[in-house]
């Protein structure tokens, strides 16, 4: 997948104010994600916004408050909106900015779309609260909400010409997608389990005495909870050192995205390893000027060469 678009697309002042729109909800709402991609060039950031406003509106359809019938409804909705922006049937002047903004984006990058359909497919099943029997039955969510993003957002990003074995770029971009997942699941362990949400899979729970839950500020009696999540924080390291293997293949601005994104998730994941009830007493976040240091990392490359680097050695 060779990027097509090396110009700034031609906006119109409709098209450039739902993209404006697009980007204050990512500037709001992206606590982590608006860090990587205000990295990116005008083009790039405004579609890579409009896949967030768009993932965003998904996401809180599910976690909000709307019996489930209705939620299910909403989703369905949005999955036939998704269907005109695909068909190119919404018009620059229609009322819903996000539509225009992700119509406009798919008009001019290669965006594999179907890859919101997965994410709603993802959230439905969240509706259904369903639960995870083993890690492979956990990677088919997080294949749906997360590795469908990455998928996505490599639309955007496009490969460098002549990168070798790009044809697995979707591959690594849809790996760095569980990375991030897993590392989420981790750090909203008691928020889900408050809201009544389980994902870390059934088998690695009652393999740690987990079983019961984490309703309160301490893990379960007689439980191994550091136990559990050191073997989660291995497995998310691993898939982040193999996602790595993507950013060789992106020119430099897209690759200090990637970085900045993965990179603030992974210092997330040794704040938790260093401290894992942490993610019981409330959510373990970084500060903004740390943050910050993060994406100027992934901007000169470092962090970036650093897990790569590691990697390989791991490999040898
Ligand atoms: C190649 C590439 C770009 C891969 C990355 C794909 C990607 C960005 C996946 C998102 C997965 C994720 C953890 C979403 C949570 O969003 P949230 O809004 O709940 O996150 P927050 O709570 O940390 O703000």
């Amino acid at each position: 997948m060779i990027r097509t678009v090396e110009s700034e697309p031609h906006a119109s002042p409709p098209v450039l104010a739902a993209y404006s729109y697009c980007e204050a909800v990512t500037g709001r709402q992206a606590r982590n994600f608006a860090y990587g991609i205000r990295l990116l060039p005008t083009p790039q950031r405004r579609a890579m916004s409009a896949l967030y406003a768009f993932s965003r509106r998904v996401d809180d359809i599910g976690d909000g408050a709307l019996a489930d019938d209705v939620k299910v409804a909403r989703l369905e909705e949005t999955r036939s909106l998704l269907t005109r922006i695909r068909e190119g049937e919404v018009a620059e002047d229609d009322i819903d900015p996000v539509a225009v903004a992700l119509t406009h984006a798919a008009g001019h990058f290669p965006i594999p779309l179907g890859g919101l359909d997965e994410l709603i497919d993802g959230v439905l099943m969240d509706v259904r609260g369903e639960t995870y029997e083993t890690w492979d039955d956990l990677k088919v969510y997080c294949r749906c909400v997360a590795g469908a993003i990455g998928r996505l957002s490599l639309g955007v990003f496009g490969t460098e010409p002549g990168a070798r074995g790009v044809e697995r770029a979707p591959e690594y971009a849809d790996t760095l997608g569980l990375a991030l997942q897993l590392t989420n699941i981790l750090r909203d362990v008691r928020e889900d389990a408050v809201g009544g949400r389980t994902y870390l899979p059934a088998d690695d729970l009652a393999k740690f005495g987990c079983s019961a839950g984490f309703s309160g500020p301490r893990p379960p009696e007689g439980s191994d909870f550091a136990g559990l999540v050191h073997f989660e924080v291995r497995r998310a390291r691993a898939l982040f050192a193999e996602g790595y293997r993507l950013l060789p293949m992106l020119d430099r601005r897209s690759g200090a995205c990637v970085a900045a994104m993965a990179g603030i998730y992974r210092r997330l994941l040794d704040r938790i390893e260093r401290d894992p009830e942490a993610v019981l007493r409330g959510r373990v976040s970084l500060p903004g000027r740390e943050k910050a240091f993060v994406a100027v990392r992934g901007l000169s490359g470092l962090d970036a060469r650093h897990v790569t680097r590691r990697a390989v050695r791991r490999r040898a």
